[in-house]
C-alpha cells in the first residue's frame, strides 16, 4: 500500500455506485480501510445511479454488502455506522435527463480531492467524462478511475480513451485491473528484483516454460447479459492474464517508478508474436461449461443461465500458447489458461525450469514436479519452489522432488489487504504505478482482437466441457507438448 497510510480529506463519487462491483468489492473494501484507520474521518462516498435510492436505502444496501464480504469476518457495530454515515446516493442517469448533475455539484464540497470512480458499462464513461466537465466539477487535482475491460476491441477502447482524455490528463486516469493489487502478484516483482539468485535463470536458456492460470469455480452469476458481449478472452485474458505475463516477462525497470515500470510492461506486449490465421487453431482453445457439479454442487450449463442467448458461442475458457519474441525469451512458450466454472479455484504463474544439461544421476530428469516455481495467487498466497533431494537412507541413490514453500499467512502474521483495498488506497493518494497506462490496454488489445477476428471466421464453436472439470480436452492436449498434461501438473503438486 502506499507510504501514505491515512488518504487525504476526499469527496469519492462512484458512478454505477449500487452495481454488482461496488457492492461486491469496492464498498467492502472501502469499509476495510475504514476499520484499519486508513481513511480520512471527512472522507465522503458518494454512490451514483438512475435508480433514485434514498440514502438510507444504500445504506442498508451497503450494509448487508459489508457483512456478507468473505474478508469483512466480524462488522464492528461502531465502525460499521460510521463508514455508512460517509455514503449518500445521487440519482443521475448519465445519457438522459440533465437533472440529476446539479445534485452531484451541490453535494461537492470545493477545496477537497475529488475522485470519480466509473464503475458503469465502459461506453458511458465519454458522457459521465463531459458531465462532470459541464458541471464545473473536474478540477485539476481530480482523479478518475476507469476499469476493464476497457472497451470491447481497439477501435471502442481507442475511442472511451480518447473521450475521457479529452476532459481529464494521462495523469489523472487510473485505469484499474485489480490483478495488479494483489498481494503476491506484487511480490513477484519483489522476488524477481530484490533477490540476486533468480534473475540469472530468468531467461529461455534456463527457463523451459511458463504457465498463467487464473482458474475459477463460479460461473457468470447475475452477469450473463454482461458476459455474453465479452466472455473469457475480453474479461480475463485481455488484462489481467497479460499483466501478469508482463510482471513475469519484463525487464528489471530502472527504479520503482510508475512509468518506469508501465514502459517495461508495455515492451512485453509489443512484444507478443502475432496469433492470426492458423496459427491461432493451433495454438489457442476455447471452451463454454455445460451442467455438471462443482464441488458437490450440482450446476447448470452457461447456455441456461439466465439473462442470455440460449445459442451464445461465448466462451468461458480459454487456454492460448503466446510467445514473448525478445532476445530474453524467444522459443519459450508462455501457457495461459482460465476458466469458469472448473474443478476448483486457483491463480497462480508456474516457472517450470530446464532439465540439468548433464545429470549425473541417471533416470532423475523425468522426475514429476522437479525444478519448478509456483507464485500462488490465490486461494493461498505463497511462493512454492520444488527441488529434487536425496531420500535419506542408504543403499542405491534415491531423488524425489520436494517443496520449499512460503505462505505469506504463516510467514506474515498480518492480513493481506484486499486488491481493491490496496488500490482504492493508492487512488486516494495519487499512485498510479499499479495501473494501466492508455498505450498498455492499446497494446493488448491489438494482440488480443486478431485472435477473437479470427475466432469469429471460424465455422467451430467452443467444445463444452462440464461443469466441474479441468477444462475441454483440446487445452490439455495443448499444454501437452510439454510433456504432461495441466491435469498432470496439478496431480503432481
Ligand atoms: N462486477 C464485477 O465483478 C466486475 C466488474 N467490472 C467492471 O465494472 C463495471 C461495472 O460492472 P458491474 O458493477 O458488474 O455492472 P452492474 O450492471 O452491476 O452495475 C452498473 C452500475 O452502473 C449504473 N448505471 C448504468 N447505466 C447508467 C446510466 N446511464 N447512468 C447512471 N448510472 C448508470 C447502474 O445503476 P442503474 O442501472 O440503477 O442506473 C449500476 O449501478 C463494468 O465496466 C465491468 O466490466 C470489472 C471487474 C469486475
Ligand atoms: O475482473 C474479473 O475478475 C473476476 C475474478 O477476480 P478474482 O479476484 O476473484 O480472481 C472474474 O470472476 C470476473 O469475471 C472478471 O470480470
Amino acid at each position: 500500500m502506499s507510504q501514505q497510510s491515512v488518504s487525504r480529506p476526499t469527496d469519492l463519487v462512484v458512478f454505477g455506485g449500487t452495481g454488482d462491483l461496488s457492492m461486491r468489492k469496492l464498498l467492502p473494501s472501502l469499509y476495510l480501510l475504514d476499520r484499519d484507520g486508513h481513511l480520512d474521518g471527512s472522507t465522503r462516498i458518494i454512490a451514483v445511479s438512475r435508480d433514485g435510492l434514498t440514502d438510507a436505502d444504500l445504506r442498508d444496501k451497503a450494509a448487508s454488502a459489508v457483512r456478507g464480504h468473505q474478508a469483512v469476518q466480524v462488522t464492528e457495530p461502531d465502525v460499521l455506522a460510521r463508514f455508512l454515515e460517509r455514503l449518500s446516493h445521487i440519482t443521475v442517469d448519465v445519457g438522459g435527463d440533465a437533472s440529476g448533475w446539479a445534485d452531484l455539484v451541490a453535494a461537492l464540497t470545493p477545496d477537497r480531492d475529488r475522485v470519480f470512480y466509473l464503475a458503469v458499462p465502459p461506453m458511458i464513461s465519454g458522457g459521465i467524462c463531459r458531465g462532470l466537465s459541464d458541471a464545473g466539477l473536474v478540477t485539476p487535482e481530480s482523479r478518475v478511475v476507469m476499469e476493464k475491460p476497457l472497451g470491447r476491441d481497439l477501435a471502442s477502447s481507442q475511442e472511451v480513451n480518447d473521450e475521457v482524455g479529452a476532459i481529464f490528463t494521462e495523469r489523472q486516469i487510473y485505469r484499474i485491473d485489480h490483478y495488479l493489487g494483489k498481494e503476491t502478484v506484487q511480490n513477484l516483482l519483489v522476488l524477481r528484483f530484490a533477490n540476486v539468485f533468480l534473475e540469472p535463470l530468468w531467461n529461455s536458456r534456463w527457463i523451459d516454460h511458463v504457465q498463467i492460470t487464473a482458474a475459477e469455480t463460479v460461473g457468470v452469476g447475475g452477469r450473463r447479459g454482461y458476459y455474453d458481449g465479452s466472455g473469457a478472452m475480453r474479461d480475463m485474458v485481455q488484462n489481467h492474464l497479460l499483466q501478469l505475463l508482463c510482471l513475469t516477462a519484463m525487464e528489471p525497470p530502472a527504479n520503482y517508478d510508475r512509468e518506469a515500470v508501465r514502459d517495461e510492461k508495455l515492451k512485453v506486449l509489443q512484444s507478443l508474436r502475432p496469433l492470426t490465421g492458423d496459427q491461432v487453431i493451433e495454438d489457442t482453445v476455447r471452451g463454454q461449461y455445460g451442467g455438471g457439479v462443482v464441488q458437490g454442487t450440482e450446476v447448470s450449463g452457461y447456455l441456461d443461465e439466465p439473462g442470455g442467448s440460449p445459442a451464445s458461442t461465448t466462451e468461458t475458457f480459454v487456454a492460448l500458447r503466446a510467445e514473448v519474441a525478445n532476445w530474453r525469451w524467444a522459443g519459450v512458450p508462455f501457457y495461459l489458461r482460465t476458466g469458469k466454472r472448473l474443478g476448483h479455484s486457483r491463480s497462480e504463474i508456474v516457472i517450470r525450469f530446464r532439465e540439468v544439461p548433464h545429470t549425473i544421476f541417471p533416470g532423475t530428469n523425468s522426475l514429476p514436479g522437479a525444478g519448478s516455481l509456483v507464485i500462488s495467487l490465490q486461494p493461498d498466497e505463497g511462493i512454492h519452489l520444488t527441488m529434487l533431494a536425496k531420500t535419506p537412507g542408504a543403499g542405491a541413490l534415491r531423488l524425489r522432488p520436494v517443496p520449499l514453500e512460503l505462505s505469506f499467512a504463516d510467514t506474515f502474521a498480518t492480513r493481506s489487504p484486499e486488491a481493491y483495498e490496496r488500490l482504492l488506497m493508492d487512488v486516494l493518494a495519487g499512485d498510479s504505478t499499479l495501473f494501466m497506462r492508455r498505450d498498455e490496454v492499446e497494446a493488448a488489445w491489438r494482440w488480443v482482437d486478431p485472435i477473437i477476428e479470427a475466432w469469429n471466421g471460424l465455422s467451430t464453436t467452443p467444445e463444452t466441457y462440464p461443469a466441474g472439470s479441468a477444462g475441454p480436452a483440446g487445452a490439455h492436449r495443448l499444454i501437452g507438448r510439454t510433456g504432461r498434461t495441466w491435469h498432470e501438473e496439478e496431480q503432481h503438486r
